[in-house]
């Protein structure tokens, strides 16, 4: 599937929320950002970044050459995600993404996050994020509000 790029004002719109993960469109959709993801070679991917407005994404962490200790882990499609609790620390960490290509900014996270979100079979998760997975959680969760890491850099 195509990127949207920055200046597309579908990047800006509020993603829906899902309201049955089972629809076939929504399993087709997750297939698709999974594909995408790793084509792009992202560590993550959402929704309105391939233009549907649905409250889906991908969080892909891996080890890459700005964070060599992120944990490698199975690409994980999130549905209708949310932030429960966060730490009151913060951490400032570089970000790109790929909706905005060649563009690099050290960006403020919560370093720890409580999550809930639901995976492709329904099943509720929630857990406690840290570190690189948590900034691609909030940088994803982000898209799904059409908020870009260029509008948090401080
Ligand atoms: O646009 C996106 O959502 C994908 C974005 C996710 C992301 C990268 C870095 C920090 C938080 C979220 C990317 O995958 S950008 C390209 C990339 O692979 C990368 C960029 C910087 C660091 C690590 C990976
Ligand atoms: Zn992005």
């Amino acid at each position: 599937m195509e990127i949207i790029q920055l200046g597309n004002p579908i990047l800006r719109d509020k993603a829906e929320f899902v309201a049955d993960v089972k629809d076939p469109r929504i399993q087709q959709l997750i297939d698709d950002l999974l594909i995408t993801v790793k084509q792009a070679n992202g560590v993550g991917i959402a929704a309105p970044q391939v233009g549907v407005s649905d409250r889906i994404f991908i969080v892909a962490s891996r080890p890459n050459p700005r964070y060599p200790h992120a944990p490698e882990m199975e690409p994980t499609p999130m549905i209708n995600p949310k932030i429960l609790a966060r730490s009151d620390e913060s951490e400032k960490g570089w970000e790109g993404c790929l909706s905005i290509p060649g563009i690099r900014g050290s960006v403020p996270r919560d370093r720890a996050i409580e999550v809930e979100y639901s995976d492709r079979y329904g099943k509720l998760h929630k857990q406690e994020l840290t570190d690189f997975v948590a900034r691609i959680f909030q940088h994803e969760l982000d898209h799904l509000d059409g908020i870009v890491f260029l509008d948090r850099l401080e």
